[in-house]
């Protein structure tokens, strides 16, 4: 069942085309990444379907409820994790969290549970109890994240949450997500910058770039569409040269490069031709296309670069 729907959605800053008439249905239990450099309009994206901002045009369904005449029943249908801090100062991390329970509507006791849960997978335990403002940038993020996911909601948006947190609390929240998903079907959209772990997590990878998304697949699918790369070295350029003519491919220098759906299937035979006409491969690697690649070939421009624009 869909459970995320928009047509057109669009969103406009003045002279800035943010959001541009996007289409998205997500289905229910699905996790979903959004891709993109710095600007594409991911986290626009996100917060129209929290209800933080109003499209300027085009519709969107959230949870079955219209995200800006059914706001209230959007909200309360939805965790979100945005860019920002939401905790407060001056209570303590446990506190806060249980209080954000109960604004959810949890009985105090099953609050202070998932509390106790979060506090356990998300690393917390050391800081539950010292207050919000003492708390470093990377132990804040983790307790807005266990804000959000507090009342365990069906749906769970959740932007850049790896942001600065170290490789150790990436791991705990991606475990975190995945036993979310296990053990209540919750359906996650994320926004990131880190390739492997919408590579890794996200069933499907939604890449935008200008407001528009531009792929939209598996990320095995969107990778295989773009095929393997074999490389061969060789001793000198000529010699390089005769493989082209021999196995085909292009040249640079002393190396080849040869395109094929399966790269570790195609080495053997690249090898026995070239050996059969006497032309010696000093190396051979296979290079499988990342997610990276997938942008690069679509736009231009690699991800990165994109980045620091
Ligand atoms: N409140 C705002 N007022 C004016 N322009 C805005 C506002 N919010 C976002 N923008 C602009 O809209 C475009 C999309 O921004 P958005 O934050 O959605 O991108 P993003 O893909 O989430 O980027 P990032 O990866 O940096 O979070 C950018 O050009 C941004 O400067």
């Amino acid at each position: 069942m869909t459970t995320i729907r928009t047509r057109n959605l669009t969103k406009h800053f003045g002279a800035v085309h943010a959001v541009q008439g996007l289409d998205l249905d997500v289905a229910e239990g699905e996790l979903v990444a959004l891709l993109g450099p710095n600007g594409a309009g991911k986290s626009t994206t996100l917060r129209m379907l929290t209800t933080l901002l109003t499209p300027t045009s085009g519709t969107a369904q959230v949870a079955g409820y219209d995200v800006v005449s059914d706001q209230a029943a959007v909200r309360r249908s939805i965790g979100y994790i945005g860019q920002g801090n939401g905790a407060g100062h001056n209570q303590h991390g446990r506190d806060e969290l249980v209080t954000q329970g109960r604004v959810y509507g949890l009985s105090r006791s099953l609050a202070k549970t998932r509390a106790d849960e979060l506090i356990e997978s998300l690393d917390l335990a050391a800081v539950a109890d010292r207050r919000v403002s003492t708390l470093s940038g990377g132990q804040r993020r983790r307790l807005d994240i266990a804000m959000g996911l507090i009342h365990a909601p069906g749906l769970l948006f959740l932007d850049e949450p790896s942001t600065g947190l170290d490789p150790q609390n990436r791991a705990n929240l991606q475990e975190h997500i995945r036993t979310l998903r296990e053990r209540y079907g919750t359906t996650v959209v994320l926004t990131t910058h880190y390739l492997d772990e919408a590579d890794s997590m996200a069933e499907r990878v939604i890449v935008v770039d200008h407001g528009r998304v531009i792929a939209d697949d598996p990320p095995a699918r969107l990778k295989a569409a773009l095929g393997d790369r074999v490389t061969l070295g060789f001793a000198s350029a000529s010699e390089a040269t005769s493989a082209v003519t021999l196995v085909g491919g292009s040249c640079e220098g002393t190396h080849v490069s040869v395109p094929g759906d399966d790269g570790p299937a195609l080495v053997p035979s690249l090898l026995r031709d070239l050996d059969v006409a006497g032309v010696k491969v000093l190396s051979a690697t296979v290079t499988q296309p990342t997610l990276d690649d997938v942008f690069l070939s679509l736009t231009g421009r690699s991800l990165r670069e994109g980045a620091s624009k």
